[in-house]
């Protein structure tokens, strides 16, 4: 495949992925996921009967059999492991530092602007991400511009499968009814397109400048969503 774009048919849905494309990869990095970490003692220990707790220390008990969850959990941390505990230990993490302002998440200067404009035009906005749903409906309920999880149609997250495998895309088309053709998915990690392209997405990647984002060769590369517009006729500024 070329890395041109190809929109002979109008997109009229847009999934975004979060982390690299909407979001700097240092807000995660940097302040999200040592938040998590930091937290994640006290919230095995203070809620081990709140039912989302409960339910995610029964998947790490099947996943790592004997192992402390702790341990685990600091170990997938370690590794940035996209697993369905951990990411929903640390939305339930996060929840709190979103709901005293000691987290509000900064989007990149084009996204707010450019999503706008896309659901002011009818298009249809969905997020999928490693985190957890929960988490998603966070970050964009807590941004630095606002509450803006309204301008999102969808949320989808590792329950539907990992980023990385086409059968998680054909799984949300299969769900959602949306026309791959008329779908365009957008990241900043070619391995996530990849998977896409084989569910038949049209795809883009985004090249963050701040985020030092390599731009590789298979796909359309955009530094903004003002680029994802001109490359997509999608509606521009
Ligand atoms: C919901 S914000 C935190 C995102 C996250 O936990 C993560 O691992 C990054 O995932 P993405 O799929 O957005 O790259
Ligand atoms: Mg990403």
């Amino acid at each position: 495949m070329t890395a041109t774009a190809r929109a002979s048919t109008a997109i009229d849905t847009v999934l975004l992925d979060i982390e690299g494309t909407t979001i700097p990869v240092s807000f995660v990095h940097e302040i999200l996921f040592p938040y998590a970490r930091a937290a994640m003692p006290a919230l095995l220990a203070q809620r081990a009967d709140d039912p989302a707790v409960r339910a995610a220390l029964a998947d790490i008990a099947e996943l790592a059999p004997g192992v402390p969850p702790l341990a685990q959990l600091n170990a997938w941390m370690d590794g940035d492991a996209k697993i369905g505990p951990l990411k929903a230990l640390q939305g339930l993490a996060w929840a709190e530092g979103y709901r005293t302002g000691a987290l509000q998440a900064p989007l990149f200067a084009d996204v707010l602007p450019a999503l706008r404009r896309w659901r002011a035009a009818g298009l249809r906005l969905a997020v999928y991400s490693s985190g957890s749903e929960a988490a998603q409906r966070l970050i964009y309920g807590h941004t630095t511009e606002g509450d803006v999880a309204g301008l999102f149609d969808g949320f989808y997250d590792l329950r539907i499968g990992g980023k990385r495998a086409a059968d998680s895309y054909r799984a949300i088309l299969a769900e959602t009814g949306w026309t791959p053709a008329r779908t365009l998915f957008l990241s900043d990690i070619v391995a996530e397109l990849d998977a896409a392209v084989q569910a038949g997405l049209h795809t883009c990647q985004l090249v963050r400048a701040e985020d030092g984002t390599i731009a590789g060769a298979t796909h359309p590369v955009a530094a903004t969503l003002d680029d994802v517009s001109r490359l997509f006729a999608l509606p521009e500024a």
